[in-house]
């Protein structure tokens, strides 16, 4: 089963996918989707009104949006919060936390020297789906251990519950679904 979804003339048809005894999402991948993505970017770029240094991103799926939205905003550099230490770190900033679409605890990490480049500056924290919210809050709070101030969060689809948040900027929302493929409250 399929649920599609429209971000401007662009439709895709998503397949449900379980992630949970009662629980289903509409799986949303946006990497390789090149039209997507500038179609994406191009309308964040307009809904962006306040002024900010840098666009930062986790790992994964939000790196080629980062990258568009970066451009578009005629800035030359963007940060990726990764998901695990790489040996080519200096000195990174480590945080936990539990996803939608992972089992286990996940790592976010801050290479030290991207910490630095953000340390005083304003971003806007991108993804390209916010569904419990859980990464992009420890995302948040690992961007303040680094005084690093975010002005907008932003992605290109709220699921669930996040369709309500008043604190985000999205493109379209996105159902959960039940183990029927019924839409959830
Ligand atoms: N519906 C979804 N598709 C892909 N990744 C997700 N992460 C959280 N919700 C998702």
């Amino acid at each position: 089963m399929d649920y599609q979804i429209s971000i401007g003339k662009l439709k895709r048809n998503l397949p449900l996918v379980k992630i949970g005894e009662n629980t289903q999402i509409a799986s949303f991948v946006l990497l390789g989707d090149t039209e997507l993505t500038i179609e994406a970017a191009r309308q964040l770029k307009d809904q962006l009104t306040l002024d900010f240094d840098f666009v930062v991103t986790l790992e994964s799926k939000g790196i080629p949006l980062a990258h568009e939205l970066t451009r578009k905003t005629n800035r030359d550099h963007y940060v990726v919060i990764r998901k695990s230490i790489k040996s080519y770190m200096t000195e990174p900033v480590v945080t936990t936390v539990e996803s939608i679409t992972t089992s286990e605890p996940q790592q976010l990490v801050l290479d030290g020297m991207d910490a630095a480049t953000l340390s005083g500056k304003r971003v806007v924290l991108l993804d390209d789906v916010i569904s419990t919210g859980g990464s992009l809050k420890a995302a948040e709070e690992l961007l303040a251990r680094v005084s690093c101030q975010v002005v907008a969060k932003v992605a290109i689809l709220a699921e669930g519950a996040a369709a309500h948040r008043n604190d985000i900027i999205y493109l379209s929302s996105l159902p959960l679904f039940d183990a029927r493929g019924q839409i959830k409250d």
